[in-house]
């Protein structure tokens, strides 16, 4: 049996946050609670959150949960994966009928927080991956960010609202040429080592 998608393609994202502090479980749940959800289907257990809904309301729920964790000033550290396309994934749609309006942006929008971040995309079922990526590192260089080279990765440094706001960009774009898409990332703020 194939299980097809609805008319807009679910989006999703699975990410831990990981917080170098005594006070992990309040700064985990705190960012958790603090986030508005109401637009995106939604699952923590003991070892991760999975977001699922609409692209633009899946990147500002995750974007959100990491700036609440960051701005305590503590060292923390997110990493997830997101995905659209998956041709499994239908059991969210009822989180697909919502507008476009991001819960979160007014509260997160104003936090500035430094951070880097390394992220891989993966364009599925495609014999021309290389070429949809490199359009999309090129792509980041004019999007606030500084983006540099690394092993399968690109790196990202500037504001964290920069950095999720380059990332979603590239996602977009990609999965508009290619049918499944998945991204991986790894952000860090408030580091104790300094930048290689
Ligand atoms: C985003 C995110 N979701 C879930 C976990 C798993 N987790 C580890 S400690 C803790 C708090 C106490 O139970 C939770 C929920 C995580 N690390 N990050």
């Amino acid at each position: 049996m194939t299980i097809e998608c609805g008319t807009e393609r679910i989006a999703g994202c699975q990410f831990n946050l990981s917080v170098m502090s005594d006070d992990f479980i309040n700064i985990i749940l705190g960012s958790l609670d603090t986030t508005d959800m109401s637009k995106v289907w939604r699952d923590t257990d003991d070892v991760t959150t999975c977001v699922r809904g609409r692209v633009e309301h899946v990147f500002d729920v995750v974007k959100a949960v990491y700036l609440h964790a960051a701005k305590t000033g503590k060292h923390v550290e997110m990493s997830g994966t997101f995905s659209i396309g998956c041709p499994g994934d239908a059991s969210g749609d009822t989180y697909m009928d919502t507008d476009a309006e991001r819960m979160n942006a007014a509260n997160t929008i104003g936090i500035n927080q430094k951070a880097g971040c390394k992220f891989a995309l993966y364009p599925m079922n495609t014999t021309k991956y290389m070429d949809v990526i490199y359009e999309q590192i090129d792509l980041s260089k004019a999007r606030g960010v500084t983006v540099s080279p690394s092993h399968y990765s690109t790196r990202l440094d500037g504001e964290v609202n920069d950095i999720f706001n380059a990332m979603e960009e590239a996602f977009v774009s990609v999965q508009e040429a290619v049918s499944h898409t998945t991204m991986t990332f790894t952000i860090s703020a408030n580091s104790p080592s300094s930048r290689k």
